[in-house]
């Protein structure tokens, strides 16, 4: 297992966000969490960074207890967050906001901006253009790309599909089912797009109010009914 959350709790003052919250991914799994605004998928995702103290559970990594650990050292463990809203350099260009996410010497980033280029080519001929100039597809490439320029084992996904056209979406999800064949690695995402997360899942969790015990069984989710009803609504 490479990602373990057992009994995961979260507040913010005295407003829990996150209850006791069960799930894992094994190495090379694209794991989807599906829940609607506010039922605590950011927050999620951030606990696992480092960036939201934890009021219970636990977190391990390949079999190691990560709680006590900094956002910088689960960063040098394998563990890399695309953020919600993206959050690229928007007076950078491309080129500058991959190079300023890649550790290392000169030839080491010149490296790693080819290997990333490889991977997101529709990149390559946006180098030169500012980060805030881009679509909110391209925008979302480039932070796949940020991340992905460290090498991490886990990548956290926080809604990539946020703000995207819907034909962008589409390349999204083609792109990142590419990559989990050509890379080593493991996917976390969270998403309120029920067909983005069915798409490229390989197994769904469904979130609410902070409460994350169910993986919905594969077979329900093309029954609209049926996700609805893991999702608390009633019909
Ligand atoms: N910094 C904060 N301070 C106080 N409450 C917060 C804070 N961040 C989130 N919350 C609350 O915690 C709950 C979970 O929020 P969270 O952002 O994790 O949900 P989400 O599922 O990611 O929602 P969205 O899709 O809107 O981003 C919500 O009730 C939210 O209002």
């Amino acid at each position: 297992m490479l990602l373990d959350v057992k009994g995961l709790s979260a507040a913010y003052g005295l407003v829990p966000a996150l209850h006791r919250v069960d799930f894992h991914a094994m190495p090379g799994e694209v794991v989807g969490i599906l829940g609607h605004n506010g039922m605590g998928k950011t927050t999620l995702m951030r606990s696992i960074m480092g960036y939201v103290k934890v009021t219970g559970g636990e977190i391990s990594f390949d079999g190691q207890s990560i709680l006590g650990t900094a956002v910088n050292a689960r960063a040098r463990m394998g563990i890399g967050l695309v953020p919600q809203g993206r959050q690229i350099f928007p007076n950078l260009s491309v080129k500058e906001n991959l190079e300023v996410a890649i550790p290392g010497g000169k030839a080491e980033v010149a490296r790693t901006v080819d290997e990333m280029l490889d991977l997101f080519p529709r990149l390559k001929r946006l180098l030169d253009r500012r980060g805030g100039a881009l679509s909110g597809g391209e925008q979302q490439l480039l932070a796949l790309a940020r991340c992905l320029a460290r090498h991490p084992r886990l990548m956290l996904l926080d809604e990539p599909t946020e703000g995207i056209q819907p034909s962008i979406i589409d390349e999204i999800s083609d792109t990142l089912a590419a990559l989990t064949k050509k890379i080593d690695i493991t996917i976390v995402l969270v998403e309120q797009n029920l067909d983005f997360i069915t798409g490229l899942s390989d197994r769904v969790y469904a979130i609410s109010n902070g409460v994350l015990d169910r993986e919905i069984p594969k077979a329900e989710l093309t029954d609209a009914g049926a996700v609805s009803a893991f999702m608390g609504f009633t019909a």
